[in-house]
């Protein structure tokens, strides 16, 4: 007999476009939530967009609580469950990059309560996900967790983010090519429960970012709308598949690593974009992808090399030795890289000298 099933949890409203900051109240209102919201940022998204959406809150009559929050981490997580409680929020509203949205995502699972999701910069594709990532003792990457309720993605907030925070997005898109390379691999290699859907939804959305990738320039708005769409869509693959497999494989295995020996050195999209590089290298060898991806990378202004980043190649090549270790996920890692090959793959793709 046929038993298996599947819940695939995605959110009921998502909203692009110019000006769209001020339809928060009216999205709220569609999904019927009453009471009292609990605003989650940081400083600058703060200035940019929680206050004056806290203002039509206001003019609406809902008297918003805000907590500003400077450091993704557990503290800040129970910290903003403590202020839920002490001020009987309702509901969540995690507005800032992927700091602010997966400390809102990872409080509103805990507390039971749903979420909106309102990005400020464009760089990560956990605007839409399932998934939440807070460092928590030596683990870096993402946990299970629910997606948000609503996605308002104001475009003229996002094309006046720093440029790099963009890049950032278009490289953590660019790398769900070796993480779905990684997903087939496991599966053939280690039966690993894989979905056709959600790896072909994956690297259509990394292809059609590579394909308009002359529209993605600084200050072009047309820009943020590109990348946008295309992290939502990468996070609706997640969603589909119950896992981050369809946008992270080797390549986020190194940057989650990079991140625990160099923390907030480089964004994580442009440390995944150059891990790319490495693990698209060691599947294809020298007539692989690599070239693409990293003239892909290049073709955007993101990093491509370790001195781009801002990391030591020594510490590439650390990172690329130990990071099979942190997590159960097979990879073309395998086992583990030794000293030697580590280097070779990254001297031969330009990332270290
Ligand atoms: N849950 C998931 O599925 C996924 C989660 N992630 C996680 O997301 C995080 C990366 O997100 P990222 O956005 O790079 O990190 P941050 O949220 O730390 O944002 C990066 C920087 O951008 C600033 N910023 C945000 N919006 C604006 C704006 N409009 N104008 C000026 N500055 C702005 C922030 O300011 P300030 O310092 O004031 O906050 C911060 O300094 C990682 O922790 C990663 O693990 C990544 C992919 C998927
Ligand atoms: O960053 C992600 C996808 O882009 C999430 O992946 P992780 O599960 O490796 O944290
Ligand atoms: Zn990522």
């Amino acid at each position: 007999m046929f038993e298996k099933s599947t819940w695939i949890r995605l959110p009921r409203n998502v909203v692009v476009g110019h000006g769209v900051r001020s339809d928060v109240v009216d999205v709220v209102d569609d999904l019927h939530l009453q009471g009292r919201p609990l605003f989650v940022t940081s400083p600058t998204p703060r200035e940019v967009a929680a206050d004056p959406i806290a203002a039509d809150f206001e003019a609406a009559g809902i008297d918003p609580a805000i907590v500003t929050i400077e450091k993704a981490t557990f503290d800040a997580v129970e910290r903003v469950i403590e202020v839920a409680e002490a001020e009987g929020a309702s509901y969540l509203v995690g507005i800032g990059g992927g700091k602010a949205i997966d400390i809102a995502k990872l409080a509103s699972h805990h507390l039971e309560m749903g979420f909106l999701s309102v990005p400020t910069a464009a760089s990560h594709d956990g605007i839409v996900s399932n998934r939440g990532s807070v460092p928590d003792g030596d683990s870096r990457h993402s946990v299970a967790a629910e997606p948000p309720l609503a996605v308002v993605a104001d475009t003229g907030i996002l094309a006046e983010a720093p440029w790099e925070l963009t890049t950032a997005g278009c490289a953590d898109i660019i790398s769900n090519y070796t993480a779905v390379m990684d997903w087939r691999l496991a599966q053939r290699l280690q039966d690993v429960e894989y979905s056709e859907y959600a790896a072909a939804l994956s690297e259509m959305t990394a292809e059609i970012l590579v394909d308009n990738a002359d529209l993605i320039r600084p200050g072009l708005e047309e820009s943020a709308w590109v990348v946008t769409k295309a992290l939502m869509s990468s996070g609706v693959a997640m969603s589909i598949a119950g896992s981050s497999r369809p946008a992270s494989g080797a390549e986020h295995l190194f940057s989650h690593q990079l991140d625990r020996l160099e923390p907030d050195a480089a964004l994580h999209g442009h440390q995944v974009g150059v891990g790319s590089i490495m693990t698209a290298y060691l599947h294809g060898g020298d007539r692989g992808i690599w070239r693409d991806i990293r003239e892909a990378l290049a073709s955007i202004d993101a990093p491509t090399t370790a001195a781009e980043l801002g990391i030591d190649d020594e510490t590439v090549v650390e990172a690329l030795t130990t990071c099979h270790e942190i997590r159960d996920r097979y990879t073309i890692l395998g086992g583990g890289m030794n000293e030697r090959a580590a280097r070779d793959v990254a001297t031969k793709t330009g990332v270290i000298d």
